[in-house]
């Protein structure tokens, strides 16, 4: 089984403006809501691909049931933990340009963590788990990978998409698959990468701290795939972008979607790509059909 936790869902509130004029009142030409959180997407992406999988993590009032209900009403399963506090609401600017505002989230405390490691007694070998999006501040950085240990005598593999110190102390328990953008992978490293040949440099400083496997993502130039042996570069196909917000959850869901189905990393990797960019070119996450249409497009070329 599939499982993913977002410790940090969110209502993903988009509005889309022509600009945008700090300081004035703006009025949008068109808003929507939407459930949010990287875990969330990828659970949403799994499921349009038809894979089962069950939504870990912490939800708390109005926001928190609108996540729920609508994850249901997509057929999705979901075992969260209940908070008093209120699931965030993420604003999503749309102009010509994509501006972003996170909220903090509501605060775990020490009784919830409990609660959603009870739940986690029920992962055996054999099963994923997907830890993605931003740990709140309230927690320890080490939460991700305190959760990795947990699993680790019972042979999951761990796929992580996150920043900074919680992703890099997750190396020490070799992650599956981490899949930073190039930004994230900057910032790791507090240096700014020139070129895709720089970037494998760093990624495969993550692979000798511990990672099987690294997709960079690189918004529309593409996406990187580096592993211990190899690295491969695939360019992002053509199409107009209309919102990437869960691009990259959908890479990942994609990924894992093809590796079960065939073990193939680099037939998996080409999957990423085509659901990362479906997702790009529709203003929700990516369906099936879309993913197939564009995988048909993808090619790679090996690096080294
Ligand atoms: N403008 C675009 N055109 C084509 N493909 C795109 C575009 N933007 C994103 N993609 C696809 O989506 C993938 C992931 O994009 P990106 O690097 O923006 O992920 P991300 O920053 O992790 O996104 P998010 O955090 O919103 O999920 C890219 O590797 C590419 O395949
Ligand atoms: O604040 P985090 O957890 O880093 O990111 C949260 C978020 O931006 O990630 C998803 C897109 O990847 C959105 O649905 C959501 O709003």
């Amino acid at each position: 089984m599939i499982y993913t936790v977002t410790f940090n869902p969110a209502i993903d509130y988009t509005v889309e403006l022509d600009k945008i004029s700090l300081g004035e009142t703006n009025r949008s030409k068109y808003s929507y809501i939407l459930p949010g959180g990287k875990g969330i997407n990828v659970s949403r992406v799994l499921n349009n691909l038809d894979i089962g999988n069950i939504a870990l993590g912490f939800v708390g009032g109005f926001t928190g049931k609108f996540v729920e209900d609508y994850l249901k009403a997509q057929g999705l399963v979901t075992d969260f933990v209940y908070l008093e506090e209120d699931t965030r609401i993420n604003v999503k600017i749309k102009t010509t340009d994509e501006t972003e505002i996170n909220a903090s989230g509501p605060n775990i405390n020490e009784k919830d963590l409990e609660e959603f490691y009870k739940k986690l007694n029920r992962l055996k070998q054999g099963d994923y788990l997907i830890l993605a999006g931003n740990v709140q501040d309230s927690l320890p950085r080490d939460t991700y990978s305190n959760i990795q240990k947990r699993c680790a005598s019972k042979g999951v593999k761990t796929i992580v998409d996150t920043t900074r110190e919680a992703l890099t102390l997750t190396l020490e328990n070799k992650p599956f698959l981490l899949k930073p953008n190039l930004h994230e992978l900057e910032s790791i490293f507090d240096i700014k990468i020139r070129d895709k040949s720089q970037a494998i440099i760093y990624a495969k400083k993550l692979i000798e701290k511990g990672a099987q496997n690294i997709i960079v993502s690189m918004g529309g130039e593409g996406a990187l795939f580096v592993s211990k042996e190899k690295a491969y570069f695939s360019q992002a196909p053509q199409g107009i972008l209309k919102n990437s917000v869960g691009a990259g959850d959908s890479m990942v869901a994609g990924f894992l979607a093809k590796f079960i189905e065939s073990e193939d990393s680099l037939e998996a990797f080409k999957y990423s790509v085509a659901a990362g960019s479906a997702t790009a070119f529709s203003k929700d996450l990516c369906t099936k059909e879309e993913v197939e249409e564009l995988f048909k497009k993808i090619t790679f070329k090996e690096i080294f």
